[in-house]
């Protein structure tokens, strides 16, 4: 069955494709040693004693929603966010499901003293080294899209790179795989990325099942302060939030930075 993140997939594979012959590694390894120290993204969100941290996303579109901010400003968003207490930025690099792009993350890293996840379907190590390249500090493993293989063996190279991962499931044995691969920061996606339905039990059931020591994140769907409330008291570390960040509720939130 051809599911919407297949679709996904396979258009990203076509990208990657491309990337490749760019030789994102070579220039990696050529620039290493000028690049700054990544800002750390887990340290950002652990030991947050009891107050939940958000993470921020910059996001134009999307393919459940279509278009959701018309005249899109990347940086006055990122801005407001910042305004807010937001502790990290997740900035979608995908442009042709997400309408995003490399150049928002790389303006909103360089203004900013806030870590920067790279919000995008990563199927290749290119764009792991990539993300270095144009600023991040953190990138987006989606245990759907990895073999147990490839999931190791990528975030073995994120660490190598002084990047972190935030290592996306959706069910127990998707968080299995994760842990066993030695995530350190597991987002719970609420979302199922197939039928865009969202449910914020999805996260609620995984999490006693996210070992102490390791960063929870909240994925998705997050409209209400009450759905905040409701992850704070389910002991997640952090939310990760887009389209509700929109609205004036949690605009006003009162977020906690580390
Ligand atoms: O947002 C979508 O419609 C979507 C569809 C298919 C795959 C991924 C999708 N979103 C990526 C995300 O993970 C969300 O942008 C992120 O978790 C924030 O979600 P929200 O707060 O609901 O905007």
């Amino acid at each position: 069955m051809t599911t919407y993140l297949t679709k996904i997939l396979e258009h990203k594979a076509g990208e990657v494709d491309v990337l490749k012959q760019q030789g994102p590694a070579a220039r990696y390894h050529t620039v290493e040693k000028d690049l700054p120290p990544a800002r750390g993204f887990k340290t950002t969100l652990q030991n947050s004693q009891g107050e939940i941290r958000l993470i921020a996303e910059v996001k134009k579109a999307s393919p459940s929603r279509g278009v959701m901010v018309e005249n899109f400003q990347p940086l006055d968003i990122a801005r407001r966010y910042a305004e807010i207490g937001a502790s990290a930025f997740s900035v979608l690099t995908d442009r042709n499901f997400f309408q995003g792009a490399n150049e928002y993350l790389q303006q909103i890293s360089a203004a900013f003293d806030l870590p920067v996840l790279r919000k995008d379907f990563i199927i290749d190590e290119s764009q792991i080294y990539e993300a270095r390249l144009i600023g991040a500090d953190a990138v987006l493993l989606i245990v759907a899209a990895l073999d147990t293989v490839r999931l190791r063996d990528y975030l073995q190279l994120v660490e190598g790179i002084g990047l972190d991962a935030l290592v996306e499931v959706h069910d127990h044995a998707e968080l299995d795989r994760a842990l066993d691969a030695g995530a350190a920061v597991i987002g719970v996606n609420n979302r199922n990325l197939n039928d865009f339905t969202v449910s914020l039990d999805t996260s609620l059931r995984l999490r006693p099942s996210i070992p102490r020591g390791v960063v929870a994140v909240a994925e998705s769907g997050l409209k209400r302060a009450s759905d905040v409330a409701m992850m704070q008291e389910a002991s997640f570390d952090a939310v990760l939030i887009g389209e509700g960040l929109l609205g004036r509720e949690l605009q006003r939130f009162t977020w906690k930075r580390t």
